[in-house]
């Protein structure tokens, strides 16, 4: 990365912010976001906030700064551009608006390997958002400090409405991002999820020139210290799936693969909370009773302050941020080694895909590369029930450079590394979304131990006729029916339409980027999609 200069913002940051250090950060903020009024501490004394409107992140509120080093090689096709001459007014006046606001500052880390880690500072008028990427990134002194001078800068002005005419925005809302000089401005959305992510984004479009493959996967391990990633695009299970106390986390959200191994990009969670419960997910229950812990639009009792999980009332997409140093099983350093087994996670809205299947390297990055999935609702804004959607690198919104990048480094690792690969669908089973029903989850947990403590090696698989990628017959504890999605319609002609159905989708979606070898590797139709 490059170093961040910027002399207007640069001087707001030195003389204007309150700092504060690592140990008091969470008393200083929580007391600060209470006394500016719209937050309240829930009964275990976690900081609980709301954001109105303002629940979700929206991918065509996102801007790329084109200039000379953004050119070429950004790909993103659901993001617009914005010229550097917007780019500076938006930053100007996003600034200017800030101007007679205490303003709260955090310089953080990010990328646990201290050869890959980047500075990041964060200046926002908002103390839970300044407590919410202290918890989400590292706080220096928590890991030694690299030795890398890049910096990203991330002006955050959620009260700040972008003039579309003005500014180059779509609407009043706005993330822009300027990769040039690792500027952020952030406006118009208090959803703090974009504050990680725009961090995620420019690692995303940075870290491959150090042969460093971004991925929006968690990771763990297990008790030999293999490593294990779970890639997923939101609600699909990451943070969910990963978090297991016999396999220590490495990280929550989003890593790099670098020729050593895994590294956590961040040093914290962002856990959904909808229908959270003390017995289904022990470690994230825990995690939201924690002072320090921001609860982001989660409803509570007027009363006694204790959180309803299943109140979805202001949106689905409520969230736990909290530190990865309060769970009970963490990995050391959050690092890992080269990786053992990469799961893809999707939640299939059609009830088409088995919840359990082997795929070859070639499979994998077929997989990969097309990101099948369906949003879940909540995350995103205007999402309200599952939508089938093909996500490049289960992450297309967050992935600058052109899908093929990722896809290569990929391929390479799981060549070097023979790391096999799962595909796991934690969607709908017995019928499609309306129809059928989500796969619990206990049984996605049971297939998941089965595939990653070697239950699997051996097994009697089927090849699936369409999707060519092979099947268990049978996984202790799991009724063979299930392995089978066909066998758990009520109409089998229904699901064999449906199937071929999302066959032809993959086909469709695979040709913007697919060389034939590739698409090869995808399902067979006896009828190729035109
Ligand atoms: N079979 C399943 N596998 C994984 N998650 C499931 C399953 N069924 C329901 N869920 C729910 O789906 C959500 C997954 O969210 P999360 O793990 O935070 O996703 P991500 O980290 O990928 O954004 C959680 O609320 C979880 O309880
Ligand atoms: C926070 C987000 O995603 P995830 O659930 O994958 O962390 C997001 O997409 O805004």
């Amino acid at each position: 990365m490059r170093d961040f200069s910027h002399p207007t913002l640069r001087a707001a940051i030195e003389t204007r912010a309150t700092y504060c250090s690592a140990n008091e950060v969470a008393p200083a903020l929580v007391a600060k976001a209470l006394s500016a009024g719209g937050a309240t501490l829930t009964a275990d004394g976690a900081l609980s906030v709301t954001t109105g409107a303002f629940t979700g992140r929206s991918p065509k509120d996102k801007f790329i700064v084109r200039d000379a080093l953004t050119k070429d090689k950004v790909w993103w096709d659901n993001t617009a551009a914005m010229s550097p001459n917007q780019f500076e007014l938006l930053l100007a006046d996003a600034s200017a608006s800030l101007a007679d606001k205490d303003l709260f500052r955090q310089d953080l880390l990010a990328g646990a390997d201290p050869r890959h880690q980047f500075a990041v500072t964060v200046l926002t008028p908002s103390a839970w958002h300044a407590l919410f990427i202290a918890n989400l990134l590292i706080r220096p002194g928590d890991i030694e400090r690299g030795t890398s001078p890049a910096e990203v800068t991330i002006l955050h002005a959620p009260h700040f409405k972008a003039d579309p005419a003005r500014h180059g925005s779509r609407t009043e809302t706005v993330i822009a991002l300027d990769m040039s000089r690792n500027i952020v401005v952030i406006a118009g959305t208090l959803y703090a999820g974009e504050i990680k992510k725009s961090v995620f984004s420019l690692f995303n479009f940075h870290a491959p020139l150090n042969d460093v493959l971004p991925m929006h996967c968690s990771a763990n391990l297990n008790e030999k210290g293999e490593t294990a990633l779970f890639f997923g695009l939101s609600g699909t299970g990451k943070t969910t799936l990963s978090n297991d106390p016999a396999r220590p986390l490495i990280g929550d959200d989003e890593h790099g693969w670098s020729t050593d191994g895994v590294f956590n990009l961040e040093g914290g969670c962002y856990a959904k909370t909808v229908k959270l419960s003390a017995n289904a997910e022990p470690e994230i229950f825990a995690a939201t009773r924690k002072f320090g812990t921001v609860l982001e639009n989660v409803v509570l009792d007027p009363t006694t302050h204790v959180p309803d999980f299943n109140d979805t009332s202001l949106t689905e997409n409520t969230r736990a941020a909290y530190s990865i140093e309060v769970l009970p099983s963490i990995a050391k350093g959050s690092i890992g080694g080269v990786p053992n087994t990469v799961v893809f996670l999707t939640a299939d809205a059609f009830g088409v895909l088995p919840p359990i299947a082997r795929l070859t390297p070639e499979q994998a990055v077929y997989h990969f590369l097309s990101g099948y999935t369906a949003k879940v609702a909540g995350t995103e804004r205007g999402v309200t029930e599952p939508q089938a959607t093909f996500s490049a690198c289960f992450g297309a919104p967050f992935m600058p450079l052109h899908p093929g990048v990722y896809g290569e480094m990929l391929a390479e690792r799981l060549r070097s590394s023979g790391a096999g690969a799962w595909l796991i669908n934690t969607g709908w089973t017995g019928g499609g979304y309306g129809v059928g029903r989500r796969i619990d989850l206990a049984s996605t947990r049971r297939l998941l131990n089965a595939a990653l403590n070697g239950e699997l090696d051996g097994a009697e698989m089927r090849e699936d006729e369409l999707f060519g990628f092979a099947v268990p017959k049978a996984v202790k504890g799991i009724a063979p029916k299930l392995l089978n999605p066909r066998q758990t319609w009520a109409d089998t002609s229904a699901y064999d339409q449906q199937a071929e159905h999302l066959a032809g989708l993959f086909q469709q979606n695979f040709v913007k980027f697919g060389t034939d070898a590739d698409a090869a590797a995808g399902p067979k139709l006896a009828h190729a999609a035109e």
